[in-house]
């Protein structure tokens, strides 16, 4: 099989290297055959309806336009803001999940629109976890933890993959994506899924679910939040396998603990699998989280060896018709998330899922119709800035985010940083730097001036990380200095200000730096220390995000913005 590949080189959007492995005549005929289904189905099968993905039975459609979406949310990523706000859970709105896996080149056909008075009635407008079809043990833990409302991708996350439909999860930084996959997958794996049978499961070998993190610290982070649920006497349930980490250690944990579902990087889940320690071949779920990180050529050939490793190939088996529901039911999930989604991620969706839907807060389309947000670099010259990058690239930034930018000579950066923390009192700040040379150099200057501060980056070792991660986050670091490494699923729910030290190379690594702070529907402030002749980056900037942002100075303790060039100024008193 292996000979009968090729890799190929494609350029995306100017700047994206993505190496994308080609099955030259299995994957040709799988395009053709795919291509070919889609103009039929598109031109005799009608729109997507929600009973086309099995939420509802039948629905009157009002129009033929291309998409299930209703009003996108203004602020905070929750349905509803109170308690009060709630109404009663309407569990008949909820159909009985399917076991098989939806013969999905049948029921994803095309796509229609829904009024939102439809909307309100689906299981995605769910306004309470219970709504969602969940077991009972998940509901009582998640209660347990203090979770009881789902955030608008959650509830439109759960149900789409509750009915086994490969997804492609779009939702600004900080909307809750990780638990938008975690719930349905602990639904079915481990203790806390429905008819549950400890005995059975002491028999299994294989891996359940295996989620791919491109960091240690998002990897660590994603095991916390699935063990939280899972609780202590579970714990074991899940492991992790990320870099930097004993990896002989971690081989006998497998071993010994079982776990049903493991979180890692590209390359230890890669290295265990290759040294044959680990069973993936029948997993159920494979989850890519920041898939459009995990499609950088670093991760090539671990993510090759992943994708071609855990569970089945499901396109493959939907190719015959006649599978038994128990065959399809041995076929790999592919689930991928990201706040942005450039083309890259559609081209690796479309190769890696079968017929995979995206899933937006409140929307859900078939990918293929879906416009894709490209990153465009800032250092080439270019005017065109489609509709689509806007569009996509804003939706990946938190509503109540600002946005600020301010010139600076280089040599007095770090001044301005400083007097912009205080201006805006901000107590947990995020600095990004391009160059980890420097970053030593901004903490001992913000340390000499009396603020605390500590550095962050990939050439410090695993325990240093941590105990700086858990400083920043137990409020002992104010300032945490840092490079491209922290800009992806760093949660820290405290941080208040995200400081661009340096420029972002593209509008998709602004959203992601950016969107570290602003999480969960709070406030958050974003500021830019440019240079003069950097000011013409920070406009396209602007322009490819979609969203204002102010040209600021501090004076006096005080943020002073100026909205036009050469308009009044005016001091935000705070
Ligand atoms: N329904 C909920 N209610 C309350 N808190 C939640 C809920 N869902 C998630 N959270 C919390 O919100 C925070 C942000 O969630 P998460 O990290 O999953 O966001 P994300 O969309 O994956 O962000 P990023 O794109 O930056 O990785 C986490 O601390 C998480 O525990």
């Amino acid at each position: 099989m292996l000979a009968s590949m090729s890799t190929r080189l494609l350029v995306c959007n100017g700047n994206a290297l993505l190496l994308r492995k080609v099955w030259c005549f299995s994957e040709v005929a799988r395009i053709h055959n795919h291509v070919r289904f889609r103009g039929r189905a598109d031109s005799l099968d009608g729109p997507l309806t929600l009973e086309s993905l099995g939420f509802k039975r039948k629905l009157e459609r009002e129009s033929t336009d291309k998409s299930i979406e209703v009003e996108k949310p203004k602020a905070a990523p929750y349905a509803v803001k109170t308690f009060s706000e709630l109404e009663k859970p309407n569990a008949a709105n909820i159909p009985p999940k399917t076991k098989a896996k939806p013969n999905r080149r049948s029921e994803v056909k095309a796509v229609g629109v829904k009024s939102s008075l439809e909307i309100e009635a689906a299981p995605f407008a769910a306004k309470m976890f219970s709504e969602l079809d969940l077991p009972p043990l998940l509901i009582e833990q998640l209660d347990r933890v203090g979770l009881t409302v789902p955030t608008e991708v959650q509830s439109t996350a759960i149900p789409t993959i509750s009915k086994n439909h490969d997804v492609v999860i779009q939702s600004y930084t900080g909307s809750g994506k990780t638990l938008a996959y975690l719930l349905p997958i602990l639904a079915e794996v481990g203790p806390l899924s429905r008819g549950f049978d400890r005995e059975e499961a002491e028999k299994k070998m294989g891996i359940e679910a295996v989620i791919v993190a491109p960091s240690r610290e998002l990897g660590m982070q994603i095991v916390r939040e699935a063990e939280k649920l899972l609780g202590p006497a579970n714990k074991k349930v899940v492991q992790q396998l990320v870099g930097g980490a004993n990896r002989s250690r971690q081989e006998e944990a497998l071993k010994k603990n079982k776990p049903m579902i493991v979180v890692g990087t590209p390359g230890r889940i890669a290295e265990i699998s290759a040294a044959g320690k680990l069973h993936t071949h029948g997993c159920r779920f494979l989850v890519l989280d920041e898939v459009d990180e995990l499609l950088s050529f670093n991760f090539r050939e671990d993510m090759h060896r992943i994708v071609e490793h855990v569970g089945k190939r499901s396109g493959a088996v939907l190719q015959s018709t006649k599978q038994s529901p128990l065959a399809r039911r041995s076929e790999r999930q592919t689930i991928m998330v990201s706040a942005t989604m450039p083309f890259s991620v559609i081209r690796a969706a479309r190769s890696w899922g079968c017929d995979p839907l995206l899933v937006r807060a409140k929307s859900v389309i078939p990918l293929e119709s879906a416009p894709a947000s490209g990153s465009v670099s800032l250092s080439a010259p270019s005017s065109q800035t489609s509709s689509a990058t806007t569009q996509g690239t804003s939706e990946s930034l938190p509503p109540l985010l600002k946005h600020y930018y301010c010139v600076s000579r280089a040599q007095h950066k770090i001044d301005t940083m400083r007097r912009c923390i205080h201006a805006l009192d901000a107590k947990s700040v995020i600095a990004f730097m391009n160059h980890n040379k420097r970053l030593k150099d901004v903490v001992f200057k913000l340390e000499a001036r009396g603020m605390k501060a500590a550095e962050l980056h990939g050439d410090l070792g695993k325990l240093a990380r941590s105990t700086v991660l858990k400083k920043f986050k137990d409020g002992e670091v104010r300032v945490l200095v840092t490079n491209e490494l922290s800009a992806r699923g760093l949660d820290v729910a405290e941080c208040d200000l995200v400081v661009n030290l340096d420029l972002p190379t593209d509008s998709v690594h602004y959203a992601h730096r950016a969107g570290r702070t602003g999480r969960l529907g709070r406030k958050g402030n974003v500021v830019t220390i440019c240079e003069e002749p950097e000011i013409f980056v920070v406009k396209k900037l602007q322009r490819q995000l979609g969203i204002p942002f102010q040209a600021c100075e501090f004076t006096e303790g005080k943020l002073v913005v100026s909205e036009e060039e050469g308009a009044a100024k005016n001091t935000i008193l705070l």
